[in-house]
């Protein structure tokens, strides 16, 4: 493809040499780069791409696109200098795969929880509704029924429109895609045309990125300030900072809501262990889903379905026929009479909602025992909180790894343990191993009590010293059984 077409959306603040030339390839990485590729020297977390512009041309690069121009000039290659070079990046994969955004109905769900869980059941709902659809997830990628794996919960800007373009060509009209704060931040979605976005809710996640929640804040905003005209943006009311994600959108703007006046009204009529009643845009529907939380989710879900023209009755009925997402509340019963819940819950505010929900249901019917831990290379700020909320939440919180990392498994649970005081601390007991944590908890557990097995849902690896071992939190609590 003739790189000024590639370039096409993109400010060039300088050009060294031809641009109308031919490339057989863009990359971002210098040692994936092949002859004729045209090579974008990006600034990251642990290096910048500027370093490697030298070994991109031994490789074969023919073209450069970087933000500074290198001290050393070679005349057989051709320069372009722009302003931001992994936005340039996110317009040029765009242009490469043809604009596959611009061929589909995109909808981005963000927010710090119920993005998988949202963009998932769309995802589910639209395929059930007869439309060809695409999933961008944590979990899982989808090309209509074709699974595809998932390194990120965004991936990068030639990986994800790749997999657009793909969806083009499986026939796809619809592509549901979580958009997370580090791709906004990282402009892995620059480019794209979204028709649709969603909030969820904002709490701390990611404060080792971002550094700050005002930036954090941003970054998701920033989602919402560059929608088009023609999209819709639809916020959860009930979030403090719902409607200030949108105040400076394009975008038409809705709300959902469980509690106040909403474009998309949901009430919780009847809640239980098996599913809730709902009431939606007053018509009632039964769900097999938990958790307040999830009726938010489910709010949301409606709301856009809605938005994309889709027929309200025939929205609630396949609504009501959805089951949760893998490793999302996900309910084991134990042939001793308790009950396991495996949730991905790895935030304050997750872990929360999903034992405010748990303790709602058993009206102190019942003990709750917490297995949880924190992931290591990840916020620590969240760490005490996130023990202080197991604690004073359940009858017995087990304090254990989640993925250690490159971190010491002791220095987690110490920095968990920081969060107590000398009460709350006779309330927890901590296990460095997360098996024998989890047996633990099912061994303390009696006919009707819950053991939550909280923080890696889905995950079926644990990642110790940067290896990926197999752990799968439910086989483990079926081995206990
Ligand atoms: C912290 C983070 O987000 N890092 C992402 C980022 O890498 P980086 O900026 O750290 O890259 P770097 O190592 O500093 O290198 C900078 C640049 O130099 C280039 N380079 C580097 C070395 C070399 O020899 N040659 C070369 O050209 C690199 O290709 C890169 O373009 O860009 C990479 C390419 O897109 C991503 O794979 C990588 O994700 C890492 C693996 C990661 O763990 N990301 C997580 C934190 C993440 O993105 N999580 C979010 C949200 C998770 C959630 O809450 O669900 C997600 O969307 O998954
Ligand atoms: N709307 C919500 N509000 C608060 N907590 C939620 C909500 N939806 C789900 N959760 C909780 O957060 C956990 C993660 O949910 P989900 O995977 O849908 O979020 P996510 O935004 O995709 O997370 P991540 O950013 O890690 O990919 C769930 O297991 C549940 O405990
Ligand atoms: N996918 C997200 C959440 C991981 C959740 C938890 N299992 C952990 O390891 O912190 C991330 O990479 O930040
Ligand atoms: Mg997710």
């Amino acid at each position: 493809m003739m790189l000024d077409d590639i370039l096409q959306n993109v400010i060039l603040l300088k050009t060294i040499g031809n641009i109308d030339i031919n490339v057989s390839g863009i990359q971002f990485d210098s040692r994936k780069v092949e002859a004729e590729n045209v090579f974008v020297a990006t600034r990251g977390t642990a290096s910048d791409g500027h370093q490697y512009i030298a070994t991109a041309i031994e490789n074969g690069a023919v073209a450069i696109v970087c933000e500074e121009l290198p001290s050393e000039i070679n005349p057989n290659i051709t320069y372009v200098k722009v302003e931001d070079s992994s936005d340039a990046l996110g317009k040029m994969a765009s242009a490469w795969y043809d604009f596959p955004s611009t061929k589909m109905t995109l909808v981005g769900v963000t927010g710090t929880n119920g993005k998988t869980t949202i963009a998932t059941l769309l995802y589910q709902l639209f395929r059930e509704l007869g439309h060809k659809s695409g999933l961008l997830s944590t979990v899982c990628n989808y090309v209509n029924d074709l699974a595809v794996e998932a390194t990120h919960t965004t991936p990068d800007a030639l990986a994800l429109n790749a997999l657009l373009a793909q969806m083009v060509d499986a026939g796809c009209e619809y592509a549901f895609m979580e958009v997370s704060s580090h791709s906004i931040d990282q402009h892995r979605i620059s480019g794209l045309e979204f028709d649709g976005a969603i909030f969820t809710n904002i709490t701390r996640d990611h404060i080792d990125y971002h550094l700050t929640f005002e930036n954090y804040l941003k970054a998701k905003k920033q989602f919402f300030d560059n929608l088009s005209t023609d999209a819709f943006a639809l916020t959860n009311a009930d979030d403090k900072n719902g409607l200030v994600m949108l105040q400076n959108s394009k975008a038409k703007k809705y709300t959902y809501s469980l509690r106040g006046m909403a474009d998309f009204k949901t009430r919780i009529l009847e809640h239980g262990f098996e599913g809730m009643l709902l009431d939606m845009n007053d018509k009632e529907v039964n769900v097999s889903f938990i958790g307040k939380f999830n009726a938010s989710n489910l709010s949301a879900v409606f709301g856009a379905a809605v938005l994309l023209g889709q027929d309200e009755l025939e929205v609630l009925r396949i609504i009501s026929s959805l089951h949760s997402v893998s490793g999302r509340f996900e309910t084991l019963h134990s042939p001793a009479g308790y009950t396991a819940i495996v949730d991905y819950a790895h935030t304050p505010d997750a872990l929360v909602n999903v034992i405010g929900t748990i303790n709602q249901i058993l009206q102190g019917n019942g003990r709750l025992i917490t297995v949880v831990g924190c992931g290591g290379n990840r916020d620590k700020g969240k760490r005490p909180m996130m023990a202080r909320e197991a604690v004073n939440g359940s009858w017995k919180a087990i304090l254990t790894s989640d993925n250690p990392r490159f971190e010491e498994p002791q220095e987690i649970l110490n920095d968990m343990l920081a969060g107590l005081d000398v009460v709350e601390k006779a309330k927890s007991l901590t296990i460095v191993d997360r098996r024998e944590a989890i047996k633990t908890a099912c061994a303390l557990a009696q006919a009707g009590d819950v053991v939550l097995v909280a923080g890696k849902g889905h995950e079926d690896y644990q990642i110790i010293q940067g290896v990926k071992h197999h752990f799968d939190d439910r086989e483990e609590v079926r081995k206990c059984f």
